[in-house]
């Protein structure tokens, strides 16, 4: 237990905010106030620093094991001076009370219980996918069924992502490691990601959606949103990026790509899965992490499972050479075009989906962060049947991510008891008046593009006044 007595330390809440970097952090659980300072050695690594400086009471509890909090006892230094939160009125304390006793009702209710039979046939499902691939490789002859079999093996990767992803979430086991166990698998080995790279990532996107940088040369904002100079999903996102260059402008590839970032969105995605593998192989191999963060975790304390990923990642790209070139019988113009088919389709299907989760949503500062609640829900789009794709088949699509604003509030929640949790988040948003947004796959991609498209234009805009002469 932590000591608490009349000579306790007391911490004013503009103290804490004054240690909000990773070398000086101090963060809040509970009104108690912890010095994580420099923890690059933290379990779930360099995450732990987007909440420096904040109250990290409800990100804590959607990420750790039941009694995880025990290790914090040796960072305690003092409680916090409760009268010294002034950001906080009533009605703010009553709103993050009731959605801390939602959890608990839920906790109750079993909701973070997984069905083992649920995954068995998730896992048989996806296999028999694979099979099916590379038996139409391996036994015709005919390019039409080629085709139709990288397609396939795009649709396959897509949906090992969302199985690695609820591994790695710790949706399936509550044992840790069986967890890593199952997102090697289904990561390194069947999609060529690395585990570690993906959770570094994946997790640091949890902490903070769509919240941008705190400047162009920090990576403490949502790494999926980090995709400049390709995209940019907020005016501030678009020129903060000039502060690259020493003569303070755009340069002109950063304008053809902002100008045209609606059309070019599609391209880019195709492109995704190419990018990830190559990051993949960095971080796995010990040569770079993805960010500045991730890449003095990967020095300090390296990786967790280096001899598994590592193998994983080989034989993944063995298995998909011989697959691609159809077990030894095609050419390499065939092969290459085979490879790009697969590879692409699965970035398009991954990327389309956990777009539409975010983009075109709410995006914030540092300064203008809410609370854990409303930065999930005000962020994030769930995705529902319409336009001609019925439910059961956008349930299958997006693996449990059509729930995705249900997903961010309790990361931890097996995907088969969102559709139950989301009634009950639903009616808490409606009771509080927090906006909950959802919509189908065409409209929310049309969403997404008319969301880049006013970025646009808002820049090329800005460009014109900021720069007449040019
Ligand atoms: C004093 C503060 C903290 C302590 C003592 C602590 C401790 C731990 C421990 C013991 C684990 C491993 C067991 C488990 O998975 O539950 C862990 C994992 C994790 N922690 Fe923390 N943590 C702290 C703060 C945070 C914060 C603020 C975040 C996010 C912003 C965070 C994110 C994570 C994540 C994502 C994992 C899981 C990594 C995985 O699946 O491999 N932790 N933490």
């Amino acid at each position: 237990m932590c000591k608490k007595s009349s000579d306790t330390k007391k911490y004013t809440w503009s103290q804490v905010k004054e240690h909000s970097t990773a070398e000086d952090a101090w963060v809040v659980y509970q009104n108690k106030v912890y010095d994580v300072s420099d923890w690059y050695e933290h379990p779930g690594g360099a995450v732990i620093f987007t909440h420096a400086g904040d109250d990290m009471t409800d990100i804590f509890a959607a990420f750790h094991a039941a009694g995880s909090h025990m290790a914090m006892r040796r960072f305690y230094i003092g409680e916090l001076d409760t009268t010294s939160v002034t950001h906080k009125d009533e009605q703010q304390i009553a709103f993050e009370g009731g959605y801390r006793r939602l959890r608990s009702k839920l906790i109750q209710m079993g909701m973070f219980k997984s069905s083992k039979l649920f995954y068995v046939y998730k896992c048989s499902f996806n296999m028999s996918m694979w099979a099916c691939a590379c038996l139409m490789m391996y036994l015709s002859s005919n390019p039409l069924l080629h085709v139709a079999s990288a397609l396939i093996m795009g649709l396959f990767w897509q949906q090992c992502g969302w199985l690695a992803h609820d591994f790695l979430h710790h949706q399936v086991f509550k044992q840790r490691k069986y967890g890593d166990l199952g997102g090697i698998f289904w990561g390194n080995l069947m999609q060529g990601y690395s585990m570690q790279w993906w959770k570094n990532k994946h997790n640091g996107h949890h902490a903070v959606p769509n919240l941008h940088n705190s400047s162009v040369h920090a990576t403490d904002g949502d790494p999926d949103i980090d995709t400049m100079p390709l995209l940019a999903w907020s005016l501030k996102q678009a020129k903060q990026w000039r502060e690259h260059r020493a003569d303070g402008k755009d340069s002109a590839l950063t304008k053809f790509f902002i100008k045209w970032q609606a059309v070019t969105y599609f391209p880019i995605l195709l492109l995704a899965r190419i990018s990830w593998l190559n990051e993949s192989a960095k971080t796995a191999f010990g040569i770079a992490g993805s960010s500045k963060n991730a890449q003095i975790e990967l020095e300090r304390k390296g990786i967790m499972y280096p001899k598994l990923e590592r193998s994983g990642i080989i034989v993944h790209h063995l298995w998909v050479l011989a697959y691609c070139t159809g077990f030894g019988r095609f050419g390499l113009a065939y092969s290459t075009a085979l490879f790009f088919l697969s590879t692409c389709s699965c970035g398009l299907f991954l990327a389309l989906v956990f777009g539409l989760g975010h983009n075109g949503m709410a995006t914030y500062d540092a300064e203008t962060r809410p609370d854990f609640w409303k930065l999930q829900v005000t962020t994030t789009r769930n995705i529902i049947g319409g336009h001609g794709f019925p439910q059961f088949f956008v349930d299958w699509l997006c693996g449990g991510l059509q729930y995705q604003v249900d997903h961010h509030l309790f990361p931890m929640m097996p995907r088969h008891n969102l559709a139950k949790c989301h009634e009950l988040v639903e009616s808490f948003c409606k009771e509080w008046g927090v906006k909950y947004h959802e919509a189908d796959l065409v409209d929310g991609t049309i969403e997404v593009l008319k969301h880049l498209g006013s970025v646009s234009d808002d820049f090329m805009q800005e460009f014109i006044e900021e720069f007449p002469a040019m």
